[in-house]
């Protein structure tokens, strides 16, 4: 198991929003949260992610309690984080935004990502960033191309890279896929199932988009008012009668 919530609940101010949400996450697995508008999709991942904490329950990573951690003590034990809105630096370039990250990551596990002066970085550290961009479909051409131009999809892309290079064991994706065309969608999807391939990554995901969740989910959480409703593999939650009441009328195209 690598990650354990159990009983979360959430509200802002007299709104309760989470009324103990339940869920487990196994190694390898991509587990995707879906629901209709305003079922707590997005509130329950800023609780998992530390971004908002929880009044009650409890988030467990590998055995360990991070229910008081904040977000960014979660990402330095292996939690990954892309953001529904692109954080990237747009002053610089595409090959900076990964190095960047890629330092970070060498300065929090206590190894030296080379000397700050020298504003090259080090051989290794460029390497693994090329090999990044190359992954995810930036060619050499486009390492120097300042990241404020970007369109939509590209700058996911580079969030993708921006994720990647902090080497997280889980990946959580926040709608990763909301604002882009129907072709980057399907070269997101493909790309993230490649790499799911070739790591093993454990990815946790909200999307509208069904045609996305049930080619990529192993199993699905559906969430509404604030409430687990259904969970367990596409097929079995795609015929449970209770979740297609939910979806009555709404169709399953857009959640
Ligand atoms: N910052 C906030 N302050 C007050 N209420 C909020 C806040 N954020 C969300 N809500 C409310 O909490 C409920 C759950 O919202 P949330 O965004 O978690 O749902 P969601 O399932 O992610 O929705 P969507 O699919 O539209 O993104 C909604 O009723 C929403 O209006």
């Amino acid at each position: 198991m690598i990650l354990d919530a159990q009983g979360i609940e959430m509200s802002y101010g007299a709104l309760k929003v989470l009324h103990g949400v339940s869920l487990q996450v196994s190694e390898s697995e991509t587990f995707a949260i879906i629901g209709p508008n305003g079922a707590g999709k997005s509130t329950l991942f800023k609780v998992l992610t530390g971004e908002r904490m929880t009044s009650a329950g409890t988030v467990r990573y590998r055995g360990e309690d991070l229910t008081k951690l904040p977000a960014f003590r979660r990402a330095r034990i292996g939690f990954g984080r892309t953001f529904q809105v692109a954080r990237i630096f747009g002053e610089v370039d595409l090959m900076t935004n990964v190095v960047i990250s890629i330092e970070a990551r060498l300065r929090y596990s206590g190894q030296s990502p080379g000397a700050w002066w020298r504003w090259t970085p080090a051989a290794d550290v460029r390497l693994e960033a090329e090999e990044i961009l190359e992954r995810f479909g930036f060619p050499r051409s486009r390492w120097s191309d300042d990241a404020q131009y970007l369109s939509h999809g590209d700058r996911k892309r580079l969030e993708f890279c921006i994720a990647l290079a902090t080497r997280p064991d889980i990946l959580m994706l926040d709608e990763p896929m909301a604002g882009m065309s129907p072709s980057d969608r399907k070269e997101m999807t493909k790309l993230l199932m490649r790499l799911k391939a070739e790591t093993g990554i454990t990815i946790v995901m909200t999307e509208h988009d069904m045609d996305i969740i049930f080619e990529m989910a192993d199993r699905l959480m559906v969430l509404s008012y604030g409430e687990v409703i259904a969970i367990g593999d596409p097929e079995k939650v795609r015929d449970d009668p209770t979740v297609r009441k939910v979806y009555l009328g709404q169709g399953y195209q857009h959640a």
